[in-house]
């Protein structure tokens, strides 16, 4: 070993007893439970040196009657297919920064495979297979047939088409993807330059462009085009199409399909074979349209069933929810990074050579993390009611009753666009607040960032989307007077008179500490907030050019609309019964903290409105930094509740041991670039411009 190397061993060592003080974090008195999960909390006298939790083998659950009932009951579910995950070599992932673009799309379909050997192997039930596909972690095309490709056909198909598609689907002997999007169009969905034409004499083409799964690997896609019969158009529909052979996988006549190209970040989206489709004539029978929502009989004959049109749009509906979910996943786990780093790093701290501060104790870092914690929980919440809400939607819709269909519309696009966009910035945040390691790629955090930030463009731009909710805000304001009563998240709206005038009732701090005070002063802000955007619509002659001109403002009375629900979608959950010792009132306190945190951020809203006072905002302030010091203890309690693997999180600086200086140390070596002491290209480039430096110096 050189000695330089021996140096830095000596300086790595010196490190690990700091490292190790994430333990001190863990001295609470609170058991905190999430996902149905008990962690326990250990007092090891302010050190712990744990292996990692897979090399434990073992997640301390506790009896069944000490679980959360309001989390969803699958915690054993999970735990269970994370180990397993986290214990299979071929899952390993801490290589694919380094890997080439085909070699990180080969290791990709070896883990589909594997995955689903696994899962026919072990016959694990629906459930069980998706939480193994999730921490598998890696965006394949198995996320699209099963996420859309099957959904759709479900969604759209009749009941004869489900029958037929349906299990060649389930047992993966055609695999589908959800191919809508154009070269040209994307959030203009009844744009679409695709034409099916019944009567087949058609020379148009057009370029499909985005399709996860089609790049490569898809047997078939459901296809988003123009009706066209009898020389008329009928809108959108989609079409289940055959792109390749099933016998060698060549695509059929008149298909042309590949790969689009690399995408944002190395590793990241790219194990993804998104692809380009083009038609040249392509023929399908005409049973492969989805025909739930319009028949073509076997004249050419459009016959409208009766349900909604709008279901056609019902896949998009499904992932929308399913991503609002999601997004607290990928939150809690930045936010479980920075939580557990932060309390490692120290920084400056006593003057007398005392040890240095852990640098989650200042409150500048408090101030950026813990509102990001609050917001994981908040967002895990909202996305367990979104998923009860599109249970009841589906319900409904099976009964033909239609009528909660706009409002599922407007969560679901709401919703996936606010968190996301929250969720996307945090994780930015997140590797700020790790400071100059954040940056690295062992972090965890670059990759997250990379795979994570087109879920505010996918699905649905997060803009567009807010237009949607902002239509549908409007249409209700303007029914107000109608005698219409607005029900579900939009129920505030009646008392939309009281809410115009009422003033904010908190004279001291702690008054903030009261749901009922938090939520009038939300519901005033978004009630105030649309009407006013309602009143300049009424100055226009036409109300689409209202529209686009106060588009921007929409867009804000919207998002403030979608705050809310998140808001006192939290507060509902704690009316519930919560076990476990002190677990509610940390909740309650996340609950404050976004609560109000937002309401610091968009202050200019609330004073702008008149719903609250200069003095009742700070004085919101002023309680943030005493429930960030609530928060404090507690806080590697609440993101180790969150149950995440060191696999799945994949980060040197989020280790459940805190052992994070000798990690980064040895992750280092294992650089390609350090393969050889000397590298590459040095007798090419740095010798002969050392020699030119030594000549010239010589001169
Ligand atoms: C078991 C294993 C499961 C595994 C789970 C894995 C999960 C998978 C997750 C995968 C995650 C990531 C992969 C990413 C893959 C990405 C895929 C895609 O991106 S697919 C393409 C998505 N494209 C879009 O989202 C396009 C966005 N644009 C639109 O949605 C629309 O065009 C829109 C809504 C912006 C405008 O449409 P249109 O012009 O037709 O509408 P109008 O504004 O005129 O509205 C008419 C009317 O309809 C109502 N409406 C609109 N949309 C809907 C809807 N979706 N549902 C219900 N109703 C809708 C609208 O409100 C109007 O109503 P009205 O009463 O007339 O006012
Ligand atoms: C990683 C990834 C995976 C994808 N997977 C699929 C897939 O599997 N299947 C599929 O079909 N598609 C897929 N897509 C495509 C995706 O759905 C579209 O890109 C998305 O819907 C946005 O549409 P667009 O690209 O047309 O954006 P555009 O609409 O062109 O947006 C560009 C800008 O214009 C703004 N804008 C657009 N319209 C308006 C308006 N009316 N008012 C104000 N501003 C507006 C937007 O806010 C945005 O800032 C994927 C995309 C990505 C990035």
């Amino acid at each position: 070993m050189s000695s330089a190397q021996g140096f830095l061993n000596d300086w790595v060592e010196s490190r690990v007893g700091l490292g190790s003080n994430i333990s001190n974090s863990r001295n609470t008195s609170v058991s905190y439970n999430i996902k149905g999960c008990w962690i326990p909390l250990t007092d090891n006298g302010g050190r712990r040196s744990l292996g990692s939790r897979e090399e434990q083998g073992s997640v301390r659950c506790r009896r069944d009657e000490d679980r959360l009932g309001w989390f969803p009951p699958h915690f054993d579910v999970s735990d269970r297919m994370a180990r397993l995950v986290a214990s299979d070599p071929v899952f390993r992932k801490d290589n694919r920064a380094m890997l080439s673009r085909k070699e990180l799309f080969k290791n990709t379909l070896r883990k589909a495979a594997h995955a689903w050997k696994r899962i026919i192997e072990l016959r694990l039930s629906e459930e069980e297979a998706s939480e193994m596909r999730f921490y598998v972690d890696e965006p394949a095309f198995t996320d699209l047939h099963w996420g859309m490709f099957v959904p759709a056909i479900k969604g759209q198909g009749t009941e004869e088409q489900q029958q037929k598609w349906l299990p060649l689907a389930y047992k993966m002997q055609i695999i589908g993807c959800y191919a809508q999007t154009e070269l040209g169009h994307g959030s203009n969905v009844q744009g679409l330059e695709t034409t099916a034409t019944f009567d087949p004499e058609s020379d148009e083409f057009s370029f499909i462009w985005w399709p996860g799964g089609l790049g490569k690997v898809s047997t078939h896609a459901v296809v988003y085009a123009r009706l066209i019969t009898e020389g008329q158009e009928h809108g959108v529909h989609g079409f289940i199409v055959q792109l390749r052979s099933l016998d060698d996988h060549m695509p059929l006549p008149g298909i042309t399909v590949g790969d689009i190209g690399m995408k944002f970040g190395t590793g990241a989206y790219n194990t993804m074979d998104n692809g380009v489709l083009r038609f040249d004539n392509v023929r399908i029978p005409r049973n492969q349209m989805l025909m739930r929502v319009m028949r073509v009989t076997r004249e050419g004959k459009c016959v409208q069933s009766n349900v909604p049109r709008q279901l056609i749009y019902g896949t998009m509906v499904y992932v929308r929810q399913t991503i609002v979910s999601d997004a607290s996943s990928a939150l809690s786990r930045a936010v479980c990074i920075a939580t557990r780093y932060s309390a490692v790093r120290r920084q400056f701290g006593p003057q007398d050579g005392g040890v240095e501060t852990q640098v989650i104790d200042y409150k500048t870092q408090q101030s950026r993390l813990f509102p990001l914690l609050a917001s994981a929980y908040a967002f895990r919440f909202v996305g367990e009611w979104l998923k009860w809400l599109y249970l009841d939607v589906t319900q409904r819709l099976q009964a033909n009753d239609f009528s909660t269909l706009p409002e599922a519309h407007a969560c679901t696009a709401g919703l996936k666009s606010l968190t996301t966009s929250a969720t996307a910035d945090a994780i930015e945040e997140c590797r700020k607040l790790c400071g100059g390691h954040g940056y690295l790629s062992s972090s965890g955090l670059p990759e997250l960032f990379a795979v994570y930030v087109p879920a505010c463009t996918y699905e649905g731009d997060n803009v567009v989307l807010l237009l949607q909710v902002a239509r549908f805000l409007m249409k209700t304001v303007s029914q107000l007077g109608s005698g219409k009563k607005p029900v579900g998240t939009t129920a505030y709206m009646a008392r939309a008179e009281d809410l115009l005038q009422s003033r904010c009732s908190v004279q001291k701090a702690e008054d903030w500490l009261k749901p009922s005070v938090i939520l009038e002063a939300f519901e005033a802000r978004a009630v105030r907030m649309c009407v006013a955007c309602a009143q300049s619509l009424s100055k226009f002659q036409n109300p689409e050019e209202g529209f686009l001109e106060l588009s921007a403002d929409l867009v804000e009375a919207a998002i403030a609309h979608c705050q809310l629900i998140v808001v006192s979608k939290f507060i509902e959950k704690l009316q519930q019964d919560i076990p476990g010792k002190g677990v509610k009132q940390q909740l309650q306190i996340l609950c404050y903290i976004y609560a109000l945190n937002l309401l610091h951020k968009h202050l200019g809203d609330f004073l702008s409105t008149g719903c609250i006072t200069p003095k009742q905002a700070s004085l919101a302030n002023d309680h943030l930094r005493s429930l960030y010091s609530k928060v404090r203890p507690n806080a590697i309690a609440l993101v180790d509740a969150f149950n995440y693997t060191d696999h799945f999180l994949g980060s040197v600086l989020g280790r459940y041991d805190g052992n994070v200086y000798p990690k980064l140390y040895e992750e280092a070596w294992k650089d390609p670039l350090n393969d050889s002491v000397v590298p590459d290209g040095y007798q090419e480039y740095i010798r002969p411009m050392l020699k030119q430096q030594l000549r010239n110096a010589r001169l």
